[in-house]
């Protein structure tokens, strides 16, 4: 009897593997060096994983006998893999539009955060909203995210700070996990602020002493599962002793360590991530040149947030002197009231024009680095057999269109796939 399979993709102009021998990442020359095959085919397989990649005609022939849920011509377009957005704040109940006045009329992001409001805004709207509020809000959000190419998510809690608000914001990110398609890696960040009334030592003894004992007993319960640990190390937040503190803890209760470190002011963050064996930092526009080679050497990777330093007007991150020192570098969104934006392929145009990253450097930060940022890089972030097919189809000839398209990825995305299921198609207006 002949075999079926989920998916054929035919005939694409281009397909971006990324990598072909299972690399965990990429770093300096492998970067621009991307393996990207033309005229080529895959197939997936019920499983919803990558069974064959290969030229059309010999795919084609090998596989004949075969039949597919479903077959799509990708004569003309490209297939990448799907965009992977390893750092972002999606469940929070009020926007802060205000606020962006505020910043744009001169307010800087700290003296918004000391007089009240920021962080300290939303939490007080997450902490009064209902479960079902947050969920539905977050779903529409990751929703946006998927139709922008993402199809594994970094989602953190944060805007609860104390453990019960928490606890609500991890559970809505967990049934986004179990219930939505796209891909979900979920993180503890109940240090993202000091909450009023505590010192940052209080706090920092709090989520030592009672959180991560509690996420601990619920995660071996079967009732959640929480990835990541995060932190927001800097000047009158957390400081350096504190967060060592906190990340600790969290490592040892089994979490990956991956945190806000060195954004407005150098803390040595970096080295500190280092040291204890993080797995990835986040925005280091501030980071020190001994931090640079601590994250080289201990393969913890950087991952980078154009839209932070665009929206607050920092200076750029070093992204050149990482990719060239050989830190593992990667890209999120930040989406969080303060960066609203949704979009990876924005994202990776805006590291390209503002961080001075190649193209080929800022899909790899944004696919298989940002994978392994999450600890993912076994199962995604390229399009390898064995691998989950999760891909994306776009409407162009040349893959770079993608990001070349300034915030045009609404029209260029015609499919994305997730474990070879097509789960967003883009509308056509009839008739044109
Ligand atoms: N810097 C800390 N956290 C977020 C901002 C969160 C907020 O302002 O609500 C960030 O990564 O940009
Ligand atoms: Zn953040």
């Amino acid at each position: 009897m002949s075999a079926k399979y989920e998916l054929l993709l035919e005939n694409a102009e281009q397909v971006v593997l990324v990598c072909t021998n299972g690399e965990r990442f990429l770093r300096k020359e492998s970067m621009q060096n991307l393996a990207i095959a033309e005229k080529v085919s895959v197939v997936i397989g019920k499983d919803g994983c990558i069974k064959a990649i290969g030229p059309g005609s010999t795919i084609h022939a090998q596989f004949s006998k075969s039949s597919f849920e479903r077959t799509i011509d990708c004569s003309g377009k490209c297939v990448l893999p799907g965009l992977v957005d390893a750092h972002t704040h999606p469940v929070w109940s009020g926007d802060r539009v205000h606020e962006f006045s505020m910043k744009l009329a001169g307010a800087t992001y700290m003296d918004i955060h000391q007089s009240g409001g920021g962080i300290h805004f939303t939490v007080e709207r997450t902490q009064g909203a209902s479960e079902e509020e947050l969920y539905t809000s977050l779903k529409r959000r990751l929703l946006r995210m998927l139709r922008a190419g993402t199809t594994l998510v970094e989602c953190k809690s944060g805007y609860g700070l104390n453990l019960d608000t928490e606890l609500k914001m991890l559970n809505v990110i967990e049934r986004a996990r179990r219930e939505l398609d796209i891909g979900v890696s979920s993180t503890y960040c109940g240090a993202h602020a000091v909450p009023k009334g505590k010192t940052a030592t209080e706090a920092a003894d709090d989520i030592v002493t009672k959180h991560l004992p509690q996420l601990k007993q619920l995660m071996l319960a079967g009732e959640l599962q929480v990835h990541n640990i995060d932190v927001f190390c800097e000047k009158g937040v957390f400081d350096l002793a504190s967060t060592r503190k906190i990340l600790q803890a969290g490592k040892d209760a089994g979490l990956q360590i991956n945190f806000h470190g060195d954004e407005l002011n150098p803390m040595k963050a970096a080295e500190l991530g280092a040291e204890l064996g993080a797995q990835a930092i986040s925005h280091l526009e501030e980071i020190s040149d001994e931090g640079i080679t601590a994250m080289a050497a201990a393969k913890c990777s950087a991952v980078l947030l154009p839209t932070t330093a665009y929206m607050l007007r920092l200076k750029q991150p070093r992204a050149r002197d990482m990719l060239d020192a050989g830190v593992i570098v990667a890209l999120g969104s930040d989406f969080n009231p303060n960066a609203y934006c949704f979009s990876m392929p924005i994202v990776m145009h805006l590291a390209c024009v503002n961080m001075k990253m190649s193209m080929k450097e800022a899909l790899a930060a944004a696919t298989i680095n940002a994978a392994y940022a999450l600890g993912k890089s076994d199962s995604q972030g390229s399009l390898e057999v064995g691998k989950e097919g999760n891909l994306i189809i776009i409407n162009s000839p040349r893959w770079e269109h993608l990001i070349y398209q300034f915030g045009g990825h609404q029209e260029i995305i015609e499919s994305v796939i997730v474990k070879g299921k097509v789960i967003y198609e883009n509308e056509r207006v009839l008739g044109y």
